[in-house]
């Protein structure tokens, strides 16, 4: 594999509604897309999810542009790897910058695999050619909104449905929802807007039958989460909290949770996703694939990481059309009675609209060996 050259286009999307967490409100997303190319001009694509403002965790789409251009792909394009399982080792100097390493890695992995002409999800050891999903729905002013939403997506199938809670708007919201949806698959995720005072209120959740509590307390936590969930009958899912493989190892260890969202750009790509994986299914701690308002490329990624054994939980990765109008992507991803087939062409399998992305670029940037 011969990498003569990387080009990052930092693309804005309009979301078709705005998503709204327990942070605030986005009704857009801008994102980079990374594009490795060989020396036969095969191109491997990947995503950093970083967002505009370091709201999720400390990166952002320009201080990730930065690491980006001055550190990995310099240090990619002057080492020459032969297989993207070496990138941990060639980037061990540059510290954390988990979504900028992903995206990078991200589209190695996809070169990786087209050149062995194999798909990405095959190559990784993916045990499904289809995965069951879910979708989240973002803070809504009106209980009848989220009725407008769950109806909605429950009539295109989705096999679970994720609400945002904050305080104010939790216990009765879930109470609401159950009180309509008395059978269906329902979880909340917090983004970290509760604290062990919090502890007696949100055991009043246990009586719900929620199928987990997403990343409830602080997003560098483990340990107040293990009281947490020692108090709670409903599990606690860590999403934030895990950033490494290391840290699920801490957090069985403690038991802060019983399941975990694994995200690709949050804990630096797929080399650490894929430890991750063999941790839980040797730990029985079921996993699924989170997400980051992706674009059609990180969602192609994603879609194969939900396809290995230990993925057993519907994750976010909706179709296409629940974020955007059009998606960079050929075909879009189409949701079928709450299911997504995997493309078996090679790499992720998708086209990326190249025409499309220009017209959605803000800027660009191609490094090449002779940069
Ligand atoms: O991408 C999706 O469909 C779901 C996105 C989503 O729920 C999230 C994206 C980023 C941060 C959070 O708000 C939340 C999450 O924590 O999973
Ligand atoms: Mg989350």
């Amino acid at each position: 594999m011969k990498i003569e050259a990387v080009l990052l286009h930092r693309i804005r999307m309009e979301l078709i509604t705005p998503f709204a967490t327990s942070y605030g409100a986005y009704t857009d997303r801008e994102t980079i897309l990374v594009q490795v190319i060989d020396e036969n001009g095969i191109s491997g694509w990947g995503e950093c999810v970083a967002f505009a403002t370091p709201w999720y965790t400390e990166e952002t789409v320009l201080g990730a542009w930065h690491v980006l251009e001055q550190f990995l792909i310099p240090s990619l394009l002057k080492e020459q790897i032969q297989h993207p399982r070496q990138l941990p080792q060639l980037w061990q100097a540059i510290k954390r910058h988990a979504m900028a390493k992903a995206g990078l890695e991200m589209a190695v992995w996809d070169l990786y695999a087209k050149l062995q002409k194999k798909p990405l999800y095959q190559l990784i050891g993916g045990m499904r050619d289809e995965i069951q999903v879910g979708v989240a729905i973002g803070l809504q002013p009106t209980i009848e909104q989220y009725y407008e939403w769950i109806d909605q997506y429950i009539a295109q199938g989705y096999a679970r449905i994720k609400v945002k809670i904050k305080p104010g708007q939790d216990v009765s919201l879930i109470a609401a929802l159950r009180e309509k949806y008395p059978q269906l698959p329902l979880m909340a995720d917090a983004n970290s807007a509760y604290t062990l005072k919090d502890i007696e209120h949100l055991r009043q959740l246990d009586r719900y039958q929620l199928m987990m509590i997403e990343q409830p307390l602080a997003a560098d936590d483990i340990i107040d989460h293990a009281e947490l969930q020692h108090a709670m009958s409903t599990p606690i899912c860590l999403d934030e909290s895990i950033l490494q493989a290391e840290d699920v190892r801490k957090a069985v260890q403690l038991g802060s949770c019983q399941i975990i969202n694994v995200k690709l750009g949050r804990v630096g790509g797929w080399n650490e996703a894929l430890r991750i994986h063999e941790l839980c299914v040797e730990k029985r701690v079921p996993l699924w694939c989170g997400g980051m308002l992706e674009s059609g490329i990180g969602r192609a990624h994603n879609m194969a990481l939900a396809t290995l054994v230990g993925f057993t939980i519907p994750g976010d990765i909706s179709a296409s059309s629940r974020y955007w109008q059009r998606d960079i992507i050929a075909p879009e991803v189409t949701v079928n009675q709450g299911k997504v087939a995997l493309p078996k062409l090679p790499g992720i399998g998708v086209e990326v609209d190249t025409d499309y992305v220009s017209a959605l670029t803000l800027n660009k940037l191609e490094i090449t060996t002779d940069s």
